[in-house]
């Protein structure tokens, strides 16, 4: 951890006085490794669920006895660990009011074994709910104000001096109870600062490697060049063709090349597949995103407009009668995988795309 010395140590709780990381400052084991669920179970959190376990980590879902509230804990080995990235962007987002993160409660790591952050438990996140829908896509209805919420993340990110580099459905959550209508950004582990403290927008370093996942991967990306805001922007209109429509052209390849070369011709002769069955003004941004340079700040305003020019054609812009988000009224239980994996047995036990995983720490 940034902040967090070899040793346990406390980074102001928000709230009560947490004693998790003292119970687990106790245990005798010492290596690179994942904490076990019961040790998490000893003082305060009992473990409710295993949300995700990742290659570098693991998410639980945990109940606090003391204050009777749910929370994620997200762990990582210590050596590997990016969650000092997490904890960096939760507390500027905290302390900016961002209304798309989740609340940042705890952190703190072990020894050299693992790190942990707690934070608000939420829901499922836009690759499931997606994946829940009969025909894999949104609602005309969904879509498009997933499309703004979203983009009102990155903007958001962006302001706090962050870009993510990882702009993908997996990385979007709702929230739980009254703020299931709320998407919220999650995963910093590939996000990086854009801009100094001193407010000097950084240049662009060349050819730096590999960052993201190659479904929704920028052009930049593919070229394995350095990221900047447009990036997060042109992965971030990926996403949101693909929960409009369902699929992306290239959803079926894996070749990270093959990808790149589809993208490409997305742009020329294949643009009419890519936009069929979508509001024609997707294709203008994509347009207007490739006109950006490296340290341009995205016309995050314009995409409004257009986005709220495609709402008052669907008729949901000022409405009198609220149309429900797709997930609305079903059973929102955080990590309840039941609906996505029922989803999944329908269509044949899964989804016959390839497994989307970033790469690039
Ligand atoms: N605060 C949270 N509340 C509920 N679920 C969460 C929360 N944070 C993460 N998750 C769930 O755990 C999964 C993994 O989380 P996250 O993406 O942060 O970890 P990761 O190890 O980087 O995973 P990946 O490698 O799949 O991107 C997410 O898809 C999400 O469903």
């Amino acid at each position: 951890m940034a902040e967090a010395g070899p040793d346990v140590k406390q980074q102001q709780p928000q709230q009560a006085q947490h004693r998790l990381s003292t119970a687990i400052e106790q245990t005798p084991q010492s290596g690179d490794r994942l904490p076990g669920v019961d040790e998490l179970v000893m003082q305060r959190y009992r473990v409710t669920k295993v949300i995700g376990d990742g290659g570098y980590g693991t998410v639980l879902a945990v109940f606090d006895e003391n204050t009777k509230k749910s929370y994620a804990i997200k762990t990582e080995k210590y050596s590997r660990s990016m969650l000092h990235i997490e904890v960096h962007v939760l507390r500027t987002a905290r302390d900016r009011n961002c209304k798309h993160f989740a609340e940042l409660i705890d952190q703190g790591s072990v020894r050299k074994e693992y790190v942990f952050v707690v934070m608000t438990l939420m829901g499922r996140d836009l690759h499931k709910l997606r994946n829940d829908q009969p025909h894999r896509h949104f609602s005309p209805a969904t879509a498009v104000r997933v499309a703004i919420q979203t983009l009102e993340a990155l903007q958001e990110l962006h302001s706090c001096s962050w870009i993510s580099r990882d702009v993908k459905p997996g990385n979007f959550v709702i929230g739980l109870a009254e703020n299931q209508t709320t998407c919220y950004l999650i995963d910093f582990g590939l996000a990086r600062r854009y801009i100094s403290s001193s407010g000097t927008i950084y240049k662009s370093r060349g050819e730096v490697g590999w960052r993201g996942t190659a479904r929704y991967g920028s052009l930049q990306a593919h070229m394995r060049r350095d990221l900047g805001r447009k990036d997060d922007i042109e992965s971030w209109l990926y996403m949101s063709i693909e929960l409009w429509k369902g699929a992306l052209p290239w959803r079926h390849l894996v070749e990270r090349t093959a990808i790149q070369a589809m993208k490409i011709e997305c742009r020329t002769t294949k643009r009419y597949q890519m936009f069929a069955d979508c509001p024609k003004q997707y294709t203008t941004m994509l347009t207007e995103i490739d006109t950006w340079g490296f340290e341009d700040e995205p016309k995050y305003e314009l995409f409004y407009k257009t986005l709220s020019d495609i709402a008052r054609n669907i008729g949901i812009d000022g409405q009198s009668r609220y149309i429900p988000y797709d997930w609305e009224d079903e059973h929102n239980a955080a990590g309840n995988n039941s609906q996505s994996d029922k989803a999944q047995q329908r269509i044949g036990g899964g989804s016959h795309e390839p497994v989307e995983e970033h790469e690039g720490r």
